[in-house]
This record gives C-alpha cells, sequence and structure tokens, in this order.
C-alpha cells in the first residue's frame, strides 16, 4: 500500500497498519533452551507432553492406607520413586509429599493426625477430602496450554518444563537498527554554538529492546549527505529487519531521508500520521533481498515526538514481526485536570499515573523538543480529533515501556 503524503493518517489506523504490515512479515521459527526463552514468542501452541500432574502425587508427608484401620505398616514410599499396589486391606506405606500414591490406596493420613502404638500399628482418621492430586487436575496430554503468539515469560517457561519441554518453539527476535541523522549533534560535552547533543543515539536502543527487539547496530551522527544516508540505510538493512532513523523526515534542505526511500524503491506503510506532536513519523517497506520485506521507521528529530513515533508505529510493527497479538484498545483511566486537544490531529498529553493507576495528570516542560516530561511520565493520555477533555472524564492511555519499579 502506499500512502500519500498529504494526507495524514489517523493515528489508530497508523497503529494499525503498522502492526499489519509486521504480522505479514513474520516469518519463520526456532527452537531455543527453555531458559533462553524469556522475551520471545511462541510460534506454535505449547501442549502438555503428559498429563499434569503425571501420576497420582501426595499432597502431604503421613500414611497410604487400604481398608479399616489400625493399618500394619508394610513399607515407605518416597518422592522419585514408582511404588508397589498396597494389596492387603489393613496395610499401609509411609508416604512423603511428591510421592507417587500407590495403587490401592484408599485414603492418606497427615502424620501429625496419626498415632502409633506400641506394636507399631497406625491408627487416624482421613481428611474428608482427598490429599492427593489426580492425573490431569493440571493440564490433559496433549492439552494445548498456550496459543501461538503467546508472549514467553518466566512462569511460561516454568510450565513448559512441568509438562516435559526442553524446547521452545519460538518466533526469531525482531532485529533493529539505529541510524541518527544531523550534523548539528554532538554525542559528548556540553551543548553550544548551534550544536546540541544527541539525546536519541543513547536512548532509543532501550526502547526498542522494551519494545521486543534486538539491536543490531546504532551509527550516527551520519553525515547529512543524500550518500551518506544511503550508505548507512543500506548497511543497516543488511543485518536488520527494521532500521530506525531519528530526524531529517521533513523537507529542509539537508531532510534527506524521503529521497533516499525513493532510491531504495521503498513503499510507504505510512507516510506523515495526524498525531501531535510526532507529525511527520513514517514507516516503509523496502524490498529484502530473499523477498520478504524490510522496513524502515523514520522517526521525526525533535526527541519527544521521536519516542511518540517509536510507541505508535515500532512498537506495533515489533509486536506484528514477533508474531504477537496486538491490542488497539488502550485501557482506560480518568483525567485528573482538562487536556486541551489538537483539533483535527489526535494529541498525544504525556501524563503521570497516580499509584493505583487510575488517574493521570498531566506533566509540565511537554514541548516536542523536550524529554524532561517524558522522564517523569507513565505514558500518553489519548485526546481523540476534535476531543476536549474535561477533568474526571475517562480517556485511553498509551503506556511507555517502563519496567517494574520504574517511575514508582
Ligand atoms: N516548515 C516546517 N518545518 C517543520 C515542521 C513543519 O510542519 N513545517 N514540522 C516540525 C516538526 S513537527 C518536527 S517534529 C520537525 C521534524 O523534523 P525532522 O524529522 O526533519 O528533524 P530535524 O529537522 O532533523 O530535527 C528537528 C529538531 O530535532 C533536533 N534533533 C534531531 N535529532 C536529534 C537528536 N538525535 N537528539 C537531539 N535533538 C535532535 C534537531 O536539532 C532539530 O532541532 O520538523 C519541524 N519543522
Ligand atoms: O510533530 Mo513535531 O513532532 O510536533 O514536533
Amino acid at each position: 500500500m502506499s500512502a500519500d503524503e498529504n494526507t495524514p493518517v489517523g493515528w489508530e489506523q497508523a497503529r494499525e497498519l503498522a502492526y499489519q504490515a509486521g504480522r505479514a512479515a513474520c516469518a519463520g521459527t526456532e527452537q531455543v533452551p527453555l531458559p533462553d526463552g524469556d522475551g520471545r514468542t511462541l510460534a506454535e501452541p505449547l501442549r502438555a507432553r503428559t498429563a499434569l500432574p503425571a501420576f497420582p502425587t501426595s499432597s502431604i508427608d503421613g500414611w497410604a492406607v487400604r481398608g479399616d484401620g489400625p493399618w500394619r505398616r508394610v513399607g515407605q514410599v518416597l518422592a522419585g520413586g514408582t511404588p508397589p499396589p498396597l494389596t492387603g486391606d489393613g496395610t499401609c506405606v509411609e508416604i512423603a509429599t511428591g510421592a507417587m500414591v500407590p495403587e490401592g490406596a484408599a485414603a492418606l493420613i497427615r502424620v501429625e493426625e496419626s498415632t502409633i502404638d506400641a506394636e507399631g500399628l497406625v491408627t487416624g482418621v482421613p481428611r474428608p477430602n482427598p490429599e492427593w492430586r489426580l492425573p490431569g487436575e493440571e493440564a490433559t496430554l496433549g492439552e494445548e496450554l498456550f496459543p501461538a503468539g503467546t508472549p514467553v515469560d518466566p512462569a511460561v517457561i516454568g510450565v513448559a518444563a512441568t509438562c516435559g519441554h526442553e524446547f521452545l518453539t519460538v518466533r526469531p527476535q525482531p532485529r533493529a537498527a539505529l541510524l541518527v541523522f544531523g550534523d548539528e549533534l554532538l554525542t559528548e560535552g556540553s551543548p553550544g554554538g548551534g550544536r546540541v547533543r544527541d539525546s536519541l543515539g543513547p536512548q532509543v536502543p532501550s526502547w526498542l529492546r522494551r519494545s521486543g527487539a534486538t539491536v543490531t547496530s546504532v551509527i550516527g551522527p551520519v553525515k547529512d549527505t543524500l550518500d551518506a544516508h544511503l550508505d548507512a540505510i543500506r548497511t543497516a538493512l543488511e543485518t536488520s529487519d527494521v532500521v530506525c532513523t531519528t530526524g531529517g523526515t521533513m523537507h529542509g534542505p539537508v531532510d534527506h531521508l524521503h529521497p533516499s526511500l525513493t532510491e531504495l524503491r521503498a513503499d510507504y506503510v505510512v507516510n506523515t500520521v495526524g498525531v501531535r506532536p510526532g507529525f511527520p513519523m513514517l514507516l516503509a517497506r523496502v524490498p529484502g533481498p530473499d523477498g520478504r520485506p524490510r522496513f524502515l521507521a523514520g522517526l521525526p528529530g525533535n526527541p519527544q515526538s521521536a519516542v511518540i513515533a517509536l510507541v505508535s508505529l515500532v512498537a506495533p510493527l515489533l509486536a506484528g514481526l514477533a508474531g504477537r497479538p496486538f491490542r488497539a484498545d488502550l485501557p482506560l483511566v480518568e483525567a485528573a485536570t482538562p487536556i486541551p486537544g489538537r483539533g483535527r490531529d489526535t494529541h498525544l498529553a504525556l501524563a503521570a499515573l497516580d499509584p493505583a493507576g487510575r488517574v493521570a495528570t498531566p506533566v509540565g516542560h511537554v514541548g516536542s523538543a523536550m524529554l524532561r516530561g517524558l522522564a517523569n511520565a507513565h505514558g500518553f493520555v489519548v485526546v481523540r480529533p476534535g476531543v476536549k477533555v474535561a477533568a474526571g472524564d475517562a480517556v485511553p492511555f498509551l503506556p511507555l515501556p517502563l519496567l517494574p519499579g520504574e517511575r514508582t
């Protein structure tokens, strides 16, 4: 699909287009050992290799008894063994938590709720609820436990181990590169004399990783010439699925991004978005050598706008490339104060949430060239076109990909 640069795409539609473009390019599977699966995405459903539990399992330390008591002790069953059947009424075996309950046992009695008389006979009353776990209580053999597309987290890894897997079949992790454009950028020292510090090179890779990418290279500042841009983009495309660029999205005298895309025979998935800040953001598809498309995400140069482009276009694209589901609907929170709209554009207003995560208060320092507001916010209140938010209104909230413990 081509996008006409004079008609910005609506913000919600842009997110959806980015996701669908990624989904269509999602391909391949990998087998990884369980501990390496964290953060990856299941490429096929995870099924139970056994019933869970796989055998009747004692939940207590005590006695497995058969028939009426008192019971004569005929053996001991520890976790890890396969016990012989309990064949005689009036007999019992000592049993440990986690041990397989012998066939023929009718009940289990807790050790602290039993007595042993002088002749070694065991008495006690079993609890009314059986104290063992039956095969299949947690899962049946072959049952689908998680569908394809499930993000793998430590608990998913634990479930896979418990039902017999050594490996997970996952999607390849999307590879992203970052190219920073702008001859005015300094990579060290204090800004001044017309030059500013590059604040995107150091932060964008971390946002990319938090959005599910592995970062292959970070290069910049790339010289402000068409040839340098083309060289850098071509090189980055060799080792990545998504090349993110910063700056040069407009049509200023040294903005070479659009001419580079023309040279690369790219087609726009999205070319400018009706959102403020961040309007000139773009996403383009570039034909890959193997027939599978690669992507270029043009993040605007204004630093807050670049991060907005990342959460608006790059995050859904990466979700699609990883084969994950995408939730277009956002959680609703309550606006603490009025928030202005931006006319026909969507306004993404940086806001901090209360500790319960229910009420959003706009933060200060939110100019598109600023980052201080971003560093104090949990995410963005989404003010749809034509909407004016009043205090107390329910508003959609787009969270930043922060880790637990950040912004407490
Ligand atoms: N005639 C118009 N000019 C501009 C418009 C417009 O509609 N008409 N839109 C403005 C908006 S909105 C944005 S956003 C910027 C986007 O411009 P570019 O993507 O082409 O970015 P640059 O011109 O290269 O840089 C813009 C600004 O950001 C600073 N910058 C760039 N990279 C970095 C970095 N890595 N770290 C820190 N700061 C960076 C750069 O120095 C400029 O100040 O265009 C507006 N112009
Ligand atoms: O769209 Mo610009 O990103 O408003 O600063």
